[in-house]
């Protein structure tokens, strides 16, 4: 077994809003066994206080990683989010502490665009409220503002993902396709892009957002966007609650301009199953409201909770930051024998130079060095061979003007 820096049993992790058991599992069978979970988000004040001496955090969406919290984090060295949105997290702070943000792209994207194909039929069929009428022991058959979705046309914006996964099957359902990114895009199947936001909210019978959270994205659709949209269509949102402005929804639905609407993200959510949820939108007609559950489903969470433990297993292992959102991407051969330094930086000419120093000036033998920079920080991994005092190099690298973390990762020195 390599002599660890610090020992894994000592390695404080903290899950928070129901993380899968397949993430504690994988954390397990690495030897990450000192693991605390809880059921919900915390509050700011709550969020400090756990993460007193806690090593890696796992988070989902909606878990808020401001600067004060990740300031006050002092032990914190990586994060896990069991999601695809990092929004909740500031990532510049996080990346200038030196703390990578991890994340899972992809597991829970088709379970997204398979809730969204299934109430675009809910919608255009207004199922929601006849359920709820039948439920009541009432009786409501009528046509009336019951629609095909074949040949409508579907408008979707950010067509990323989840969005041209959407394009499938929509088109599979017999429904026409336009889409408004702000990348060039590859259409696929018989899906055409619209130039502009307007000319698809003109021209689409269902609206359906999947766009990140941005300062471009935030309010992209507000009263004059509704205004803009067919009178009779219809709007889903399964990507985050900034993105519309929810008042003028409300009145847009009120007004029937829009018919019917499927939310599943809101400006605000409640942190927990025993919070109240609290919007204009609760009992408006058509509008079918789900609690953030657009990646709720076994097969995404057990997929993301195996996803995102490795990639903490890996940093913490090997000092690998493959698939970080924040931080420069280093991947990092499995050495067996040396010692292993890791050591990050604020992007200044001369760093890479100091550090050298450290290892020559003692002729040492360096085995290997991985380097990746992005515009602000600098990451890089040393491999050692020889006689080494790891701390007293770890207390040089430390010293050197610049350095935001640097530590002693392992040491498989026979
Ligand atoms: N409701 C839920 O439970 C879930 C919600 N989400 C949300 O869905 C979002 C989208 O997910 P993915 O499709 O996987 O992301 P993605 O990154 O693959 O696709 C997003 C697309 O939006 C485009 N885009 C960005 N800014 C835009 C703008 N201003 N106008 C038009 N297009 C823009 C991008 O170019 C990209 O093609 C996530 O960021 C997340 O917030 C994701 C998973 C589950
Ligand atoms: O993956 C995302 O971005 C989501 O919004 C899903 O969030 P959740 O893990 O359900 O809190």
């Amino acid at each position: 077994m390599p002599k660890l820096s610090f020992p894994k049993e000592k390695i404080s992790i903290l899950l928070l809003e129901g993380i899968h058991d397949n993430a504690v599992a994988d954390l397990a069978d690495h030897g990450y066994a000192n693991v605390t979970r809880l059921p919900k988000a915390l509050d700011e004040q709550d969020l400090i206080e756990q993460l007193a001496g806690v090593h890696m955090l796992g988070i989902r969406s909606r878990s808020q990683l401001t600067e004060k919290v990740l300031r006050e984090a002092d032990k914190l060295m990586a994060i896990g989010c069991f999601c695809i949105g990092t929004n909740q997290v500031n990532l510049p702070v996080a990346r200038r502490l030196g703390i990578p943000v991890f994340n899972a792209p992809h597991s829970n994207t088709r379970s997204v665009a398979e809730l969204v194909m299934g109430e675009i039929i809910m919608l255009m069929r207004g199922i929601w409220d006849k359920s709820r009428i039948v439920h009541e022991g009432g009786w409501m058959k009528s046509a009336k503002d019951s629609y095909e979705i074949r040949g409508k046309v579907l408008g979707i914006v950010g067509y990323g993902h989840i969005g041209t996964q959407l394009s499938i099957i929509a088109e599979a359902l017999g429904m026409r396709v336009r889409f408004f990114d702000v990348q060039k895009k590859l259409a696929l199947g018989n899906a055409q892009s619209c130039r502009t936001l307007d000319e698809l909210l003109t021209l689409s019978d269902v609206v359906s957002l999947h766009v990140p959270d941005t300062a471009q994205t935030r309010n992209m659709i507000g009263p004059e966007q509704l205004k803009a949209m067919k009178k009779g269509s219809y709007l889903i949102n399964a990507a985050r609650g900034s993105i519309i402005d929810i008042d003028a929804l409300a009145d847009a639905l009120k007004s029937r301009h829009v018919l019917g609407a499927a939310i599943d993200v809101f400006p605000e959510e409640p942190a927990g199953d025993a919070d109240e949820f609290v919007s204009p939108l609760r009992n408006l007609p058509n509008v079918i409201l789900t609690p953030h559950i657009g990646g709720s489903t076994i097969e995404a969470q057990a997929n993301i909770g195996n996803e995102v433990a490795r990639k903490l297993i890996e940093y913490s292992d090997n000092g690998s930051t493959m698939g970080a959102v924040n931080f420069p991407e280093v991947q990092l051969p499995v050495r067996e024998s040396g010692v292993r330094f890791l050591h990050i930086h604020a992007n200044v000419p001369g760093i890479l130079r100091k550090l050298n120093e450290v290892f020559s000036s003692r002729g040492l033998n360096m085995a290997a060095q991985y380097l990746q920079t992005d515009p602000e920080i600098g990451y890089v991994v040393f491999d050692v061979d020889g006689e080494v005092d790891d701390q007293e190099i770890l207390a040089d690298i430390r010293a050197i003007d610049g350095t935001l973390r640097a530590r002693v990762l392992y040491d498989r020195r026979a």
